[in-house]
């Protein structure tokens, strides 16, 4: 399988699109249903060896059809088979019912399947076609497979996932294994789809590469290729100058320390100079604790109007531990037409008004990178984030287009969106990454790409795989400090 097709994230509806376009190519949809069904026999038999009987839950549709092929396969090699159905197999259609005629065992309905020791459940109940909440009689199936410990393995997505959002539709089977078809969706790798997946297959089913990749649209499971060509110079020692001058803004005599760990993270990741920018209160107290990174007195508004005249400061990180108010708003305001990373109380400083941001930002026409978590996002896109049907893609394509911003909407399941639409999802981050002084290590590391003058939805997303990187290598127990001695260079 071609790298850049696993890296692409197809929603249902382009899949749906995808196969019709393969059709009219002239390719067989029976033979990809086939390949599917076998490429699921293939895994099942090669990860349990040892099952007593393979029980196959097949549904409504076509993937119901793949669990036939694949029952089909199973009995083929020799393997106990039982085949539950939900619904009447007589009413199937097309390549499905085609799968079905070629099942020539015995077929239960679901409600009299009980688990026993021994069972491998191939489920083939629902995929990419699962468009509204499971019926009580599937809830309750699901419910009573995953109370009996019996592994599954699902066909395309676990049952009850929706493939666009990664939502639970009711209830979800929690698999040990999922083969899905030509491309991951979204709902592999969303929240909490993901952590029902188990480890997940992407298996080639035969429909040509161009045809996936024309109908695919703009989103990407992230991946350094993706910023291939904007790291170079990072990697390779260079003059300190080109390499950027990164600014972060320091908060109050009690606040320090969040700006210096982004100072001391955009270091690390390759920015040439990093100045930390003080008030005169706590001039002392961040001059005290630098070594590297440089102090500069900037108490307000005036002076930092009068310090940016000076084109040779890069990028800008506002908002760890900075403080919420009209100081924040006005330093943001002051940016708008420059590379900017607005983080924690910088963008909660917006939540009152966060048109004026929004405004400034469209008028200044700067690079702008935000990094909410949910609370965050919630405060300045309230509307958005009250949208039940979107998913955290589709809330972050929403936000940027909105903000003419690129997001960064934190979480396990990080999503980077694009104003112009493109959107990535993060899954290299581990969970003990979720820790104090974490977000600020990414805003010193967005603010480090910015500097050396990578467009902003790359400088995001190189950095948000940097820090998930650097998480995994300074393992369970890593401190702020640590993940900033653990970054990787940029690839
Ligand atoms: N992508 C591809 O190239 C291929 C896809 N195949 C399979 O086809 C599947 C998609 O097939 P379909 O589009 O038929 O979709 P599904 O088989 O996932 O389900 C569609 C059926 O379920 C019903 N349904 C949806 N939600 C329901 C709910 N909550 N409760 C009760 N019924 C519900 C629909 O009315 C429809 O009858 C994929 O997941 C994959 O397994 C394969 O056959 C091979 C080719
Ligand atoms: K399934």
């Amino acid at each position: 399988m071609r790298s850049d097709l696993q890296h692409l994230l197809i929603t249902p509806a382009e899949m749906t699109a995808i196969d019709r376009a393969a059709a009219q190519s002239g390719i067989d949809s029976f033979t990809l249903m086939r390949n599917a069904g076998l490429a699921v026999t293939a895994a099942a038999l090669r990860h349990f060896p040892d099952a007593r009987r393979f029980v196959v839950l097949c549904g409504p549709g076509n993937n119901g059809g793949d669990g036939y092929i694949a029952a089909r396969g199973l009995a083929e090699s020799g393997a106990d088979v039982a085949v539950f159905v939900l619904g009447d197999p007589a009413r199937l259609q097309g390549d499905a019912a085609r799968a079905w005629s070629d099942w020539s065992g015995p077929a239960a309905p679901i409600s009299a399947f009980e688990p026993q020791a021994g069972d491998v459940v191939i489920d083939a109940l629902f995929g990419a076609g699962l468009s509204r909440d499971l019926p009580d009689d599937v809830v309750h199936l699901i419910e009573r497979v995953n109370a009996s410990g019996v592994p599954v393995v699902a066909i395309d997505l676990p049952s009850g996932i929706d493939g666009r959002t990664g939502e639970i539709r009711g209830a979800a089977f929690a698999t040990r294994h999922t083969v899905t078809f030509m491309a991951p969706k979204p709902g592999h790798w969303l929240l909490p789809g993901r952590s029902l997946c188990g480890t997940l297959k992407v298996f080639d089913i035969g429909i040509p590469a161009r045809i996936v990749s024309a109908g695919a649209g703009s989103l990407r499971l992230n991946a350094p290729f993706l910023w291939a060509g904007w790291g170079g110079d990072l990697a390779a020692s260079t003059h300190k100058f080109k390499r950027g001058h990164l600014v972060v803004f320091s908060g109050d005599r009690q606040a320090t320390g969040a700006a210096r760990l982004s100072a001391a993270a955009g270091l690390a990741a390759g920015a040439g100079l990093v100045t930390v920018a003080t008030g005169k209160a706590a001039l002392g107290i961040n001059a005290s604790h630098l070594t590297a990174v440089m102090v500069k007195e900037i108490d307000g508004s005036r002076e930092l109007t009068k310090w940016l005249q000076d084109q040779r400061l890069g990028s800008f990180v506002l908002g760890p531990g900075f403080g919420i108010g009209k100081k924040a708003r006005d330093f943001a305001l002051a940016l708008c037409d420059r590379s900017l990373v607005l983080d924690a109380d910088g963008i909660t400083s917006f939540q009152t008004n966060p048109g004026e941001l929004f405004a400034a930002l469209a008028k200044g026409g700067g690079q702008m990178v935000m990094t909410p978590h949910d609370g965050e996002f919630a405060r300045l896109f309230p509307e958005i984030a009250g949208d039940d049907g979107l998913s955290k893609i589709e809330k972050a394509q929403a936000a940027a287009r909105a903000s003419h911003a690129v997001i960064v909407y934190k979480g396990a399941d990080t999503v980077v969106a694009a104003p112009d639409g493109r959107a990535v999802v993060n899954n290299n981050a581990p969970p003990w990454l979720a820790t104090a002084g974490s977000g600020d290590v990414l805003a010193g590391i967005v603010g480090a790409h910015l500097a050396k003058g990578m467009p902003a939805f790359e400088a995001a997303i190189a950095a948000v795989w940097r820090h998930g990187a650097a998480g995994a290598k300074a393992g369970p127990g890593l401190t702020a400090e640590t993940l900033i001695g653990a970054i990787p260079p940029i690839s």
